[in-house]
């Protein structure tokens, strides 16, 4: 631990197009890495389903709260997904740094984008996809899109990859390509890095 006891958990954003294997890389150093690694806890709008309790699995909101949160620039990104708002707040960031672990952030260029404005201070690390082709192809192979969610998936990628490959804006670059090297390379700049 270096001399302001937080600079080795310098939060880890991955951003890159839906499909790009994100969660791929992040579930599999979750799991070589446990407890090191935390997600944020997000708001929501939406009801809590049987079980789920406010705190652990959610931050449960109403509209009119989570608004308020928005006009007070207390969230890093929000988005609407049917009725409900979801938002990851710069508190719930700063929680998981507070119980001693590396907070993973999986947003896209948006958030990036505000994540930057913040004091975060994250470490920035892109996945990209091979080619389009192959994007597709995972995407469809994935069996989680309808032919209009695909083509949406697609058009968001082109952007996603124009502001993700540009000089200065992620630390790591990672062409997601043989799962296997791109795991590698994600690891070994984590152990360069931040696990320490
Ligand atoms: N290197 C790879 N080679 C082949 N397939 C891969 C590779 N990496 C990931 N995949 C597959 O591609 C699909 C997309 O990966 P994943 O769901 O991790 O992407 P994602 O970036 O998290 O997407 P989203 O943003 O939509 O959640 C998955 O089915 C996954 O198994």
């Amino acid at each position: 631990m270096s001399m302001n006891g937080t600079s080795t958990l310098r939060p880890i954003v991955l951003f890159g197009p839906s499909g790009s294997g994100k969660s791929t890389l992040i579930k599999r150093i979750m799991k070589d890495f446990p407890n090191k690694f935390g997600f944020s806890i997000s708001h929501t709008t939406r009801k809590p389903r049987p079980g789920e309790v406010n705190g652990v699995h959610y931050h449960f909101t109403n509209p009119e709260e989570f608004q308020n949160n928005i006009d007070n620039g207390l969230f890093i990104e929000s988005a609407i997904f049917g009725k409900n708002m979801y938002g990851t707040s710069k508190k719930a960031v700063k929680d998981v740094i507070a119980r001693g672990q590396i907070c993973i952030l999986d947003i896209d260029c948006q958030g990036v984008r505000k994540v930057k404005k913040t004091d975060l201070n994250p470490l920035y690390i892109f996945i990209q996809p091979p080619s389009m082709e192959d994007l597709k192809s995972r995407l469809i192979k994935r069996g989680t899109e309808t032919d209009e969610s695909l083509k949406n998936r697609l058009e968001a990628a082109k952007q996603e990859i124009e502001y993700g490959s540009q000089p200065g804006i992620a630390n790591l670059l990672i062409v997601n390509d043989a799962l296997e090297d791109a795991y590698n390379k994600l690891k070994k700049y984590l152990e360069e890095n931040v696990l320490h």
